[in-house]
């Protein structure tokens, strides 16, 4: 225990309950072109060398060492193209080859086409090519990868690059990890979705939903499957998350986790049999957060009810757990860093996530914020930086890591 929080940080929260929870299962053989962003749950192998062959980097000439002696021109002896078988090297003269074109066989260069003088049939190298080392401007076969070995890795999530990967080496279709499907629950008495009557003073919408929801919807490996809401009735929570646990593999609830009367989720989570990891965390806005795991591996995480701090702990907290269910390997955050222009001098003996605007490449301003309520300005953020605990560094030049929305 770490004073009156079960865990310093917010990363060894993450830690702690990222080992109760499952992976979910495995789709077998998708298109591989429809699995952009999702979860790769088999390696990719190369088919065969990449390239698959020695190929000219250059439009150009492809030469032996020994024609670069003198100062005769040279014959043009063939031509290389790519898309064609390559032509043998003739025992005189020099081949011209354009980029990705295969090396004929005894070529031990190019020269680039720019380096040569051309005239009807036959080139001249100017100086700067007569340096030209053997092998210059070859593409060695495999020198990407060599047939056999591991391109991508199980557990990354598929980038636009790993697409490009996954093709090039005729991989149509993978194993890709099921989308992690998630329930949210919001909670509530003054909560709810007024369209037609506008909500009375002691009323609000449910703008925790829709957050939660945009985050969610930002993840080609999450299934946003349900989103309900429950007024402070402790058996309606109760049947909300038991049928929710049958339908989900993660649920996200929002309220009800601090210390007031109706402040049941706690009590609820227990008893739907949740092993509660932490209630409490040194974070500011969040401190309430609630993390829990069921014996079969499901995540439960009660949100503070605060619009800011709902958002920020589903983009802190929930995401990478989210990830980490949905078999990605990297899935604790590893984020770019950026400095504060304004940070003032003020410190908290918390993790303080604070709402950031970039103003230029590794560079943010302090949002005003009235707290945790304030969802106009967290709507003006790019963002939130995570200060640590009674920094005093904070007026000087130190980075720190940026969470985007
Ligand atoms: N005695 C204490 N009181 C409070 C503490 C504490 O430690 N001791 N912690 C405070 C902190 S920090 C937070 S954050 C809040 C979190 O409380 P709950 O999670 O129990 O949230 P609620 O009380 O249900 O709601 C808080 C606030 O957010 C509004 N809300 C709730 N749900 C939504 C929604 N879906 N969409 C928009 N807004 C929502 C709600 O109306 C309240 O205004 O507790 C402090 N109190
Ligand atoms: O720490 Mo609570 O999450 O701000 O208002």
């Amino acid at each position: 225990m770490a004073g009156k929080f079960a865990f310093d940080h917010p990363d060894d929260a993450l830690r702690a309950i990222a080992e109760k929870l499952s992976i979910v299962g495995i789709e077998k053989s998708l298109a591989t072109t429809c699995g952009g962003g999702r979860v790769f749950a088999e390696p990719v192998v190369a088919d065969r060398d990449s390239p698959a062959a020695d190929v000219s980097a250059m439009d150009g000439y492809a030469i032996r060492i020994g024609h670069l002696q003198g100062d005769a021109p040279v014959k043009v002896a063939g031509q290389a193209v790519p898309g064609s078988p390559p032509p043998s090297m003739p025992a005189e003269g020099v081949v011209q080859i354009f980029t990705g074109a295969i090396i004929p066989k005894g070529a031990e260069a190019v020269v680039k086409r720019e380096d040569t003088i051309e005239s009807g049939g036959v080139i001249t190298f100017r100086d700067v090519a007569l340096q030209t080392s053997l092998g210059e401007n070859i593409r060695r076969a495999g020198e990407n990868a060599a047939a056999g070995s591991q391109v991508i890795a199980a557990g990354k999530q598929m980038t636009a690059a790993d697409r490009a990967v996954a093709i090039n080496f005729s991989c149509f279709g993978s194993d890709f990890f099921m989308p992690v499907k998630v329930g949210v629950i919001t909670t509530g008495d003054e909560v709810g979705i007024f369209l037609k009557d506008r909500p009375q003073p002691w009323q609000l919408q449910n703008s925790n939903q829709f957050a939660l929801g945009g985050l969610l919807a930002q993840k080609p490996w999450i299934e946003h499957v349900s989103s309900d809401h429950c007024g402070d009735q402790k058996s309606a929570l109760a049947d909300a998350i038991a049928a929710t646990l049958k339908t989900c593999d993660v649920i996200l609830m929002t309220g009800g986790v601090s210390m007031g009367d109706y402040d049941y989720v706690p009590d609820v989570v227990r008893e739907v049999g949740g092993d509660i990891v932490f209630h409490g965390l040194p974070i500011r806005p969040g401190k309430p957060i609630l993390g829990a795991a069921t014996n079969d591996g499901k995540l439960i995480l009660g949100l503070p009810g605060n619009p800011v701090s709902a958002t920020i702990g589903c983009r802190r907290m929930a995401l990478p757990l989210i990830a980490k269910k949905s078999g990605q390997t990297s899935w604790l955050p590893r984020q770019a860093v950026v400095r504060l222009a304004n940070p003032g001098d003020k410190t908290l003996p918390m993790h303080w996530m604070r709402l950031v605007r970039l103003t230029d490449h590794g560079t943010a301003e302090v949002i005003d914020s009235q707290g945790s309520g304030d969802l106009v300005s967290m709507s003006q953020s790019d963002g939130f930086v995570e200060v640590s605990p009674n920094n005093t560094d904070s007026h000087t030049d130190v980075p720190w890591p940026f969470y985007p929305w």
